[in-house]
C-alpha cells in the first residue's frame, strides 16, 4: 500500500538542499531573474499582496514583480532563518536595490533616514560570501566601511543577526579599542570587516600579512561622508589597496552622485536608485519639524525650559561642538531636571561612548551630543531631535533630524535658529524634495542664567568649561563656510557670556587675528572624525581636514595654525613652548663664530673674539664697533643663507626619494594588473609596500614645508640673531 507523501512546505523542501544543492539553485535562479540593467523593480510594482513571484499583473513574465518579502527572495536559507521573524516585509530601497546587489551590480542607493538601507547591504555581502563558499582560509572577503564608531558597531550587530545561521567570520575594527595586538592576529582570517577608514588603514600600514586582494564586495555607508574631503586620503589609500574587481555598494540618504568621487571607486555601471527622489519630501512622512527664532543668549534658556515641559520625552538635543554638550550637561546635571542627562562626543572614551549610545537606545532620557550621533545611528523611539546649534548644511540638518521617525514611527524635530540664522530657514523651505517645517514662536523662557552663575562659583572647575564652551561656539560659527547663515559679527557676544553664567567675557583672539585666517573649505567643513584611531594618517594629514565625527571642536581649528590658539592657560602654555622652542632653535645655530676663551677659561664674547682677532691684544676699539658689527651681521646673513639651501636641499632630496618610490610601485602595480587571476595577491602584495605613505607624496605639502621652514628662518633666526648681537654689543658699552 502507497503511503501518502507528509505535507511539508517549501522552507522545509529548501531546508533538506545540500548547500551545494541550494547554492547552484540561487546562482540559476538569480541568472534567470535578472531584470534588465537600470530597470527599477519597483516601477513594476505595487504588486498584489498574493501574486505569485514571476508573474506581473498582466501576466508576463518578470521575476521580482511579486516580491515584497524576503522569503520571496532568492537568498539562502540561512539568511531566511536570519531575518525572520523580525524581519519579514521588504522595505522600499530594500524592495529596490536587492535584485540588483544579488546580482552583483554595483549601487548607489539613496533612500531616506530609517528606511532600512543597513538590510539593503548586509544581505548582498552574506549572500555573495556565501555563493563564493567563502571560508577562513580565503580571508578577507567583505568589507564594511562607516564613517563613525557607534555606527560601525551598529551596522555589526546587524550583521550578527542577519547572518548567526551562516558559519562566516567577522570582525569590528574601531579606532580606542586596546586590543590592536590581539586585533592583528586575528584579522587576517576574518571574512567580513565591519570598520571606520582609520583603524582598517592602520591595520593595512601595521597589520603582517594582512591583505584584501581577494575582496569581493565592499561597502560605504553614510557614502556621501566617506567620500567628502574630512576622510579623502583615508579613503584614497584603503581604495590604493583593494582590488579593482570587485562590487561595491554606495548607500546613504543624501547621496552623491559626482562623476569625480565614483570615479575614485572604479564603480561599473552602477545603479542608481534612489527610491524617495520622486517623494514631496526628502525627510520621513512622519516627522513633523519645526524651527524657533531664538536670540544666543536666550538658547539655554529655552533648552531647560524645553526639557522641563518634556520630561517624559526621550530627547537628543545637537550641539556643535564637545565643549559645549560637556559644559551644558554638567550644569544641566548639576541643575536636575527630574529626567537622566546623558551626554555623547568624540572625546570621550570609547567603552563610555558605547555603553552610553547602548543605554540612550534603551532609556528615556536627554542626549546631548555633538555630530558624532547626527548620521546612521538607530536609537530606538525618540521622540524629539533638537538642534540647538545650527547644523552647517541642510544633508547634515537632514541626518540629524533622522534619528526620530524612524521607519515608520512617527517622530518630532525641533530647530534653534538665531535672528542672525533665519537664511537657514529659507534654504530648508527652498530645496527640492522639500522639508516641510514650520516656524513657531517661542514662549517666554524659565531664566537659568542666573542659576549657572551661581555654580560657576561654588565649582571653579565649571568656569572653564563655560569658557572653552564660549570660545568654541563662536569659534564654530566664524569657522562655518555658510556666511549668509553665520556670521559672528552679528552675535550678542557679551550676553552670551552672561547666559553661560560668566561673570567677564572671555578674549576672542582668533577674532582679532581674523586677516590670518586661512580658511579652506575641507578646514570648515565638519569636524573630524574618528579620532578614530590616533594613526599616524591623522598626524600626516594636519593639513588635510576637519571631520566631524569623533573630534568636533578641536577639529574646529586647524590645529598647525598658531592663529588660533585657545584661550586661557592653555594660550599662555603654547605661548612658552613657542618661546622655548625659538630658543633652541638659536641654541643650536651660533652666531657663526667659533667659541673663543680667555685664559681664566671664561667664554669671550664673539664681538670680543672678533676684537681680539684683530687687535691680537683683546681689547675694544669703540669707533669701529658699528663697523664690526655690520661685518657681524653680514657674516650672519651668509651663514643664514647657506642654512636655508641646505634645508631646501634636504627636502628636495626627501621628495625625490618618496616620488622614486611611488613610482616604482606604480610600475610594480601596473604590471601586477596585466597579470591574471591568479597573480592577484603578488600584485596587492607588490602595490602594497603600501602601508608606506603613499598620502606623503603631495607636492602642494612640500611647497608648503618649503615656504614654512623659509619663513622660519628669515624670521626666527636672523632678527633674532641681530637683536641678540645688539644686547651683546650693548652690554659690552656697558
Ligand atoms: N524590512 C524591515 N522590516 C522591519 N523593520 C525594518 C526593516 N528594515 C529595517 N528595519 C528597521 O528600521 C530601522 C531603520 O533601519 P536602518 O538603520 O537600516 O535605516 P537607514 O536607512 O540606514 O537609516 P539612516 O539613513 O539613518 O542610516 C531599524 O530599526 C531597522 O531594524
Amino acid at each position: 500500500m502507497r503511503r501518502p507523501k507528509p505535507k511539508c512546505s517549501g522552507a522545509r523542501k529548501q531546508r533538506r538542499l545540500s548547500e551545494a544543492q541550494e547554492i547552484q539553485l540561487l546562482d540559476s535562479w538569480i541568472e534567470a531573474g535578472i531584470p534588465d540593467p537600470g530597470t527599477n523593480p519597483l516601477a513594476i510594482s505595487p504588486p498584489p499582496p498574493d501574486a505569485p513571484i514571476g508573474r506581473t499583473k498582466d501576466g508576463s513574465f518578470s521575476p521580482y514583480a511579486g516580491v515584497r518579502f524576503f522569503r520571496q527572495l532568492p537568498i539562502s536559507q540561512r539568511t531566511k532563518d536570519g531575518l525572520a521573524p523580525k524581519y519579514v516585509e521588504m522595505s522600499d530601497i530594500q524592495r529596490a536595490s536587492l535584485p540588483h546587489s544579488l546580482c552583483g551590480r554595483d549601487i548607489l542607493g539613496a533612500a531616506k533616514t530609517g528606511s532600512g538601507k543597513t538590510l539593503a547591504f548586509v544581505i548582498p555581502v552574506i549572500e555573495k560570501l556565501y555563493r563564493a563558499r567563502w571560508g577562513p582560509e580565503d580571508g578577507v572577503g567583505s568589507i564594511i566601511i562607516s564613517p563613525t564608531k557607534e555606527l560601525a558597531g551598529q551596522l555589526f550587530e546587524e550583521l550578527k543577526t542577519v547572518g548567526k545561521h551562516h558559519s562566516l567570520s567577522a570582525g569590528l575594527l574601531i579606532g580606542g579599542r586596546k586590543d590592536v595586538d590581539a586585533e592583528k592576529e586575528r584579522v587576517s582570517s576574518l571574512n567580513i570587516l565591519v570598520c571606520t577608514p582609520g583603524r582598517l588603514l592602520q591595520h593595512m600600514d601595521e597589520t603582517a600579512n594582512f591583505e584584501c586582494s581577494q575582496l569581493q564586495i565592499l561597502v560605504l555607508d553614510e557614502a556621501d561622508r566617506i567620500l567628502d574631503a574630512g576622510f579623502k586620503t583615508e579613503l584614497d589609500a584603503i581604495i590604493s589597496q583593494l582590488p579593482k574587481r570587485r562590487q561595491t555598494l554606495l548607500f546613504s540618504a543624501t547621496q552623491t552622485k559626482s562623476v569625480k568621487d565614483l570615479a575614485r571607486l572604479s564603480l561599473k555601471d552602477p545603479e542608481y536608485i534612489s527610491v524617495h527622489a520622486e517623494s514631496v519630501t526628502a525627510t520621513p512622512e512622519q516627522l513633523t519639524q519645526l524651527a524657533i527664532i531664538v536670540p544666543l543668549d536666550q538658547k539655554l534658556n529655552l533648552l531647560w525650559s524645553f526639557i522641563k515641559a518634556n520630561l517624559k520625552s526621550k530627547i537628543l538635543v545637537f550641539l556643535s561642538s564637545c565643549k559645549q554638550v560637556k559644559y551644558v550637561y554638567e550644569v544641566f546635571k548639576k541643575l536636575r531636571p527630574g529626567i537622566p542627562l546623558k551626554c555623547l562626543h568624540g572625546r570621550m572614551k570609547q567603552n563610555v561612548r558605547m555603553a552610553t549610545y547602548l543605554q540612550f537606545c534603551e532609556e528615556t532620557s536627554v542626549l546631548f551630543s555633538t555630530d558624532v550621533a547626527s548620521r546612521g545611528l538607530d536609537f530606538s523611539a525618540v521622540d524629539w531631535v533638537v538642534q540647538v546649534d545650527c547644523p552647517e548644511d541642510i544633508p547634515a540638518y537632514i541626518h540629524r533630524v533622522g534619528r526620530t521617525a524612524r521607519f515608520r514611527n512617527a517622530g518630532k524635530s525641533l530647530l534653534f535658529l538665531m535672528p542672525s540664522e533665519k537664511e537657514m530657514f529659507t534654504k530648508l523651505r527652498a530645496v527640492e524634495p522639500k522639508i516641510p517645517i514650520k516656524l513657531k514662536k517661542a514662549k517666554e523662557p524659565v531664566s537659568v542664567s542666573a542659576l549657572l552663575s551661581s555654580l560657576l562659583v561654588k565649582f571653579p572647575s565649571m568656569q572653564q568649561l563655560a569658557q572653552r564652551a564660549f570660545v568654541t561656539y563662536l569659534k564654530s560659527i566664524f569657522l562655518q563656510k555658510d556666511k549668509d547663515v553665520f556670521d559672528v559679527s552679528k552675535l550678542p557676544i557679551e550676553d552670551f557670556a552672561v547666559s553661560l553664567g560668566l561673570s567677564v567675557t572671555p578674549k576672542l583672539r582668533f577674532l582679532k587675528r581674523k586677516s590670518n585666517v586661512h580658511m579652506s573649505s575641507t578646514k570648515t567643513t565638519e569636524e573630524v572624525e574618528a579620532s578614530d584611531d590616533k594613526s599616524k594618517v591623522h598626524n600626516i594629514n594636519s593639513q588635510a581636514t576637519v571631520r566631524s565625527d569623533d573630534v568636533e571642536d578641536d577639529v574646529l581649528l586647524p590645529k598647525e595654525s598658531p592663529s588660533f590658539e585657545p584661550e586661557g592657560d592653555k594660550a599662555e602654555l603654547s605661548t612658552r613652548i613657542l618661546k622655548k622652542k625659538k630658543l633652541k632653535i638659536n641654541m643650536h645655530r651660533p652666531l657663526g663664530t667659533r667659541v673663543k676663551y680667555d685664559d681664566d677659561g671664561n667664554v669671550i664674547p664673539p664681538l670680543a673674539a672678533l676684537a681680539d682677532k684683530e687687535t691680537g691684544d683683546g681689547s675694544i676699539h669703540l669707533g669701529t664697533v658699528k663697523e664690526r658689527y655690520e661685518k657681524l651681521r653680514e657674516a650672519m646673513k651668509v651663514r643664514d643663507k647657506e642654512d636655508k639651501l641646505l634645508h631646501r636641499q634636504r627636502l628636495r632630496d626627501k621628495r625625490t626619494k618618496e616620488k622614486l618610490k611611488l613610482k616604482k610601485r606604480k610600475e610594480e602595480a601596473e604590471e601586477g594588473d596585466t597579470g591574471d587571476d591568479h597573480s592577484d595577491s603578488d600584485e596587492n602584495e607588490q602595490r602594497n609596500p603600501k602601508r608606506t605613505k603613499i598620502y606623503f607624496d603631495d607636492d602642494d605639502n612640500d611647497e608648503v614645508d618649503d615656504a614654512k621652514a623659509a619663513k622660519k628662518s628669515d624670521s626666527v633666526t636672523l632678527a633674532e640673531q641681530e637683536a641678540l648681537a645688539l644686547d651683546l654689543l650693548r652690554s659690552m658699552h656697558s
